[in-house]
């Protein structure tokens, strides 16, 4: 599936075109997750996504902006927006809305394969970017990241292995780390994925729990598993009262 969407990406790629630039406020994601950590004992990236290739449509009709104001009421310390469309429904439109709306730091979640794209999302205002291991050699991958810190760019690194993590540091040292608790091959998630992977993190850098977490049990597993943020999209796209339900998931990290 993986090998899928980034083929596609590819191919899109051939018709690409540089947006014009957003003129909107920079916010640290990584600062607003810090203070998170210390203040309730872990930071929360709330995404919005339309639509997954493992669930099909979580919610077509998604007034984004909308969705976006209500995570920030909510407490969520950062927003987290897919803007592939192919397999998400989302796009670099979605992106701009959302980044015009809140003042929380803004993610943009995409499979970025190519440095056209790290200037596009400097451009569209995003605050930082997802950049995947198991799509982009360790070496290409360092490349990239520090492409996009010199545009202003902050990172997001995910892996999903041990393998792919340690792969990594070899070569380079994330200071976020996303654990994706999605296995890409079956699509089962598993919060256990976060403990597994944590001892092999360098103890200065950041981990951010992603994939899979649903109430406040999972939050206290990953919390006591070492992740000082989570990443939480289907939960909350789809849920009725996310400015109620935030804090609930949050106080997970208090638990146990
Ligand atoms: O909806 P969930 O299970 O809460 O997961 C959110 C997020 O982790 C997931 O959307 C995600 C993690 N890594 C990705 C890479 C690309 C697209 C999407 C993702």
């Amino acid at each position: 599936m993986l090998e899928k969407i980034v083929d596609r990406k590819k191919e899109d790629l051939k018709f690409f075109q540089l947006p014009r630039r957003e003129e909107v406020k920079p916010h640290s994601l990584k600062q607003a997750l810090a203070f998170a950590a210390n203040r309730d004992g872990i930071g929360l990236i709330a995404e919005i996504k339309r639509a997954s290739p493992s669930k099909g449509v979580l919610a077509e009709d998604l007034d984004v902006v909308e969705r976006a104001k209500a995570y920030e009421a909510g407490g969520a310390d950062a927003i987290s927006v897919l803007t592939d469309g192919p397999y998400f429904q989302g796009s670099i439109m979605d992106l701009i809305a959302v980044k015009r709306a809140v003042s929380v730091p803004v993610l943009r979640k995409d499979f970025i394969v190519d440095e056209r794209q790290i200037e596009e999302s400097a451009r569209i205002g995003a605050d930082a970017i997802l950049l995947i291991a198991s799509i982009l050699e360790p070496d290409h991958l360092k490349d990239m990241a520090e492409m996009a810190h010199a545009v202003g760019l902050e990172t997001l690194v995910e892996v999903h292995t041990k393998d792919e993590l340690e792969q990594l540091l070899a070569v380079y040292d994330p200071s976020l780390i996303g654990v994706n608790n999605r296995n890409l091959k079956t699509f089962a998630t598993d919060t256990g994925q976060t403990r597994a992977l944590s001892d092999s993190v360098p103890s200065d850098s950041f981990i951010v729990s992603e994939s899979g977490i649903h109430n406040a049990e999972d939050v206290a597993s990953v919390a006591k598993a070492g992740a000082k943020a989570m990443l939480i999209g289907e939960r909350l796209v789809s849920d009725g009262d996310p400015e109620k339900t935030i804090p609930d998931l949050k106080k997970g990290a208090l638990l146990g």
